[in-house]
């Protein structure tokens, strides 16, 4: 701990900072948990002075890393002096993960935790990973850097170059949708145009709204999600709409924040398929009997807004970043659930079905937008397969191929493609014993 760095001199002197409010707060947990009565019982702790608690605080939150399940779901925090040695970046070419649940079992058999090359690292170059979440826009980056880390990031994404294009994380599509986009309108740079077409954004108060009142829900969406989980549910299914309305990509703050959020509310609280739980932990929607129409409904839109989350994460992240393996895992299991009320489909031969839309098509594409997504039955399941197929491929880079099987979620995510692709075949052979069962039609001598 004490060749970590420390940022005690950078710390404000202002009592109000918000820097120095979080260092006397946590310095006021450490005194509390250790029971120390006095400044001398900080010796026995190996601390001869308040300064040196303050230096312990500081390296604490410079250099720990948050303990995540293999679901990126976090646990908690942790120290390692060895990765603390890495510096950060918006863009990293590696990953800290925990790919492996772990327990007893386990416990020898590899490291828990590991850094990731997201992308081929050449010799002399610097390993960095990132210590924040990237897929927030400039400004909030750089000021939870500035606050928690005492730095000013200078990587590709946070200085901006004029010939790059604009950030997906800050950006709208092009008024008159010619598939260019335009940077987001803000209160201080208001003058928009599409770096494809040059056409202006001539509404800029009405994106500028949108935007704000989007940021407002999602701060208060994320402040109830766990006291209140139907209200917050509310405020991404109203304000999602909106901010896609006002034209912004699926990238685009907060519009994927409130995409993720209304993503994993919607699929913590899908009614279960085991009826006896069903009965135990909801029995009702809305003053409602949970039938299997509603079921369906709640399955669908969980659907929709894991396709949304997934898109919009692939427009920022690169290709096998574990956030977007994971999310694209997650959109796969939702898609091979059973179906509560399937709608008929008449068997047909899929795998030469020309109107299964991609999942990122039905966001992305308004062309296939009209087309019924998600499809139902074995449409569905081949979609089901494919991401599944993509989930893991990408779950193969962020949480490591070889002996790491893309963690335990893409060792589990292949298992389901192989039950997938079994269900798949019978349907095929299926089809072709009714196809070949079909009376012959006399042919006419
Ligand atoms: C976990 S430590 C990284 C290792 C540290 N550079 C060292 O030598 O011990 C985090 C600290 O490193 C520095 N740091 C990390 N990434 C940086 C970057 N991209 N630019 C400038 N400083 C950075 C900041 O002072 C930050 O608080």
């Amino acid at each position: 701990m004490d060749a970590m760095e420390s940022h005690r001199a950078s710390i404000s002197k202002d009592p109000n900072s918000h820097d120095s409010q979080v260092y006397t707060q946590l310095s006021h947990a450490v005194v509390r948990f250790l029971g120390l009565q006095s400044p001398q019982d900080m010796v026995e702790f190996g601390m001869q002075s308040a300064a040196e608690l303050i230096d312990l605080v500081s390296r604490f939150t410079t250099n720990t890393f948050t303990i995540s399940t293999p679901a990126l779901t976090p646990l908690g925090a942790c120290v390692s002096p060895v990765v603390a040695l890495i510096n950060h970046s918006c863009d990293p070419n590696a990953v800290v993960v925990f790919p492996r649940a772990g327990g007893e079992s386990r416990k020898h058999e590899e490291p828990l935790m590991q850094v990731i090359a997201l992308k081929p690292i050449s010799q002399n170059e610097e390993i960095l990973t990132a210590y924040i979440d990237t897929t927030l826009p400039r400004e909030t980056r750089q000021k939870i850097l500035r606050e928690t880390y005492h730095f000013s990031c200078q990587c590709t994404l946070c200085v901006p170059s004029l010939v790059a294009p604009p950030d997906m994380r800050e950006a709208m599509w092009c008024p008159k949708k010619c598939g260019g986009v335009c940077v987001l309108p803000t209160e201080e740079n208001s003058l928009t145009r599409c770096s494809r077409c040059k056409a202006p954004v001539k509404d800029t108060d009405a994106v500028l709204d949108a935007v704000r009142v989007g940021e407002e829900a999602l701060h208060k969406a994320e402040a109830l999600q766990f006291s209140d989980p139907k209200k917050a549910m509310q405020l991404t299914t109203k304000l999602v709409p909106i901010l896609i309305s006002a034209g912004l990509v699926p990238a685009a703050y907060p519009l994927l924040a409130l995409s993720r959020l209304g993503a994993s509310l919607s699929i913590a609280h899908l009614p279960s398929s085991d009826p006896q739980v069903e009965e135990v932990f909801s029995p009702e929607v809305e003053g409602e009997k949970m039938t299997p129409e509603l079921a369906q409904e709640a399955l669908d839109d969980a659907v929709r807004a894991a396709t949304r989350a997934s898109t919009g994460l692939s427009q920022i992240l690169v290709e096998g970043h574990p956030v977007r393996g994971i999310a694209l895992a997650e959109l796969g299991k939702l898609l091979s659930v059973d179906e509560p009320k399937p709608t008929h489909v008449e068997p047909k031969d899929t795998t030469s079905s020309p109107v299964i839309p991609s999942t990122s098509s039905f966001v992305l594409n308004p062309k296939l937008r009209a087309a019924p997504y998600p499809p139902s039955g074995p449409p569905r399941l081949k979609l089901a397969y494919e991401t599944l197929v993509r989930a893991r491929m990408e779950l193969m880079i962020g949480f490591g191929g070889g002996k790491n099987e893309g963690g335990e979620v893409g060792k589990q995510v292949r298992q389901l493609a192989v039950d997938i692709e079994k269900e798949l075949m019978v349907w095929k052979s299926g089809v072709r014993n009714a196809l070949q069962d079909r009376p012959k039609i006399p042919v006419k001598q």
